[in-house]
């Protein structure tokens, strides 16, 4: 009897789930989909079924958890004869964005594994408890089958201490476990690793800098394929402006709130992670939404806008300082990958770093790896969109096959 090949891959978010059935003996997608809105009304799945050229399917099904989301999609995969049962299934493959400082690769769920990753709720609070829920669904499906977390703080560790140490006492610090994590590791291996290939170079020998702007968003410095620096920190609240999250700001910020405005620490909390960033700049998370606006002469858009790239700008300032070297820069996620317009601001006036997009090329839509600085330029800027279930589909494999 052959192996099992295929890999399960579930990336569950604080309000969704993605995820894809990855075939890797022969690298097909035999399925792709998303939950959104999870607990809210509305809740949505969108089914893909890729095999067999099959229709997309939706339901609008009120979802009230992750658990309901999760079966919804057991249903789904089974409709098309790829369900949990099927005995071609090798492994899935879970995100868990807080790993702290324990896991460094991939790792088989155990039950310490989880206990370590239900430790870490505090400083993942809007994501481990849904990735929590994820294994523990599929555990339940298919108790039999290995389930892997790959940790979006993984490729973070390889950071400087240095980098990785707030200036606050030490003693306090260690006996918290209090430093810079940072996130989104799954996305900047493989961003940085596509981005040498985009240039025809090995990733030891080139130095990128990798903006994956989501709805959550960061920056990383990679140095010949190692992460040197990155904009997240304890928790993914620290960094850049992002959809609903404030990114940087004077953590005296808090004690004002507390003792002046009398707000409780939960209060602080959901209004640092849940109503500032662009939602609490300008009503709207959506960076089209928050284009068509400025289109319209909206000045609370554009101020949004403009925070928003100011602090990008930043970030890439930063890490130019920080590599030395810089070969490549490149965006990714749903608004670097889209947004042609925050690519463009985001650069405006950096020639002086070797950096500038030319705006034909920074204009072409395309899925694809593509660059978009002017030819000849001595800084590569480059559009390369992220594919975190396929690098979770491949680091589970590479971990359950050897
Ligand atoms: N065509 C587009 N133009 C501009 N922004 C877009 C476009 N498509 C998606 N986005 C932005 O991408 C965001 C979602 O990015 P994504 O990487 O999918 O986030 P997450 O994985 O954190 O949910 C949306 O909130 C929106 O701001
Ligand atoms: C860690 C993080 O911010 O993830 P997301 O962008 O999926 O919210
Ligand atoms: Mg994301």
């Amino acid at each position: 009897m052959t192996s099992p090949t295929r890999v399960l891959v579930l990336n569950s978010g604080s309000s969704s789930v993605k995820y894809q059935l990855l075939d890797m003996g022969d690298g097909s997608r035999l399925a792709a989909g998303l939950v959104e809105r999870i607990g809210e009304s509305g809740s949505r799945l969108v089914h893909t079924p890729l095999a067999r050229g099959g229709e997309r399917r939706e339901r609008t099904a009120p979802m009230a958890d992750h658990t309901a989301a999760l079966g919804a999609v057991a249903e789904e995969l089974a409709t098309d004869g790829l369900g949990l049962d099927s005995p071609d299934l090798a492994a899935v493959g879970h995100r868990v964005v807080h790993g702290g400082l324990r896991f460094s690769a991939p790792t088989v769920v155990t039950d310490e594994v989880l206990a370590e990753v239900e430790r870490l709720v505090p400083v993942a609070p809007l994501h481990n408890p849904a990735n929590i829920t994820g294994i523990r669904t599929a555990m339940a499906l298919r108790p039999d089958l290995p389930q892997v977390a790959v940790f979006d703080t993984a490729f973070h560790t390889t950071m400087p201490e240095y980098a990785a140490r707030y200036a606050i006492d030490v003693e306090t610090a260690d006996a918290h476990r209090i430093r810079r994590y940072g996130f989104h590791g799954t996305s900047h291996a493989y961003v940085s690793r596509e981005t040498a290939r985009l240039l025809g170079k090995d990733p030891s020998e080139v130095n990128v800098i990798v903006l994956h702007l989501g709805n959550g968003a960061s920056a990383s410095a990679v140095a010949g394929g190692r992460c040197v620096d990155t904009s997240m920190g304890l928790t993914p609240l620290e960094g850049l402006v992002m959809g609903t999250r404030s990114g940087d700001v004077d953590p005296a910020v808090t004690f004002h709130l507390r003792r002046v405005a009398g707000m409780s620490v939960d209060e602080i909390d959901t209004l640092l992670n849940k109503k500032s960033g662009l939602v609490g700049l300008c009503g709207d998370n959506d960076m089209r939404e928050i284009r068509r606006r400025i289109d319209e002469g909206d000045e609370r858009a554009r101020l949004a806008f403009d925070i928003y790239v100011h602090r990008l700008k930043k970030y890439i300032g930063a890490y130019c300082a920080v590599l030395g070297r810089v070969d490549a820069v490149a965006f990714t996620a749903g608004v670097g990958e889209n947004a042609a317009p925050v690519r463009e601001a985001a650069m405006a006036g950096l020639e002086q770093l070797g950096l500038a997009v030319d705006p034909e090329l920074n204009a072409v839509r395309s899925g694809e790896p593509r660059l978009i600085s002017p030819e000849g330029a001595r800084v590569a800027v480059a559009v390369v969109p992220t594919d975190e279930e396929l690098e979770i589909a491949r680091q589970t494999y590479s971990l359950v096959s050897n």
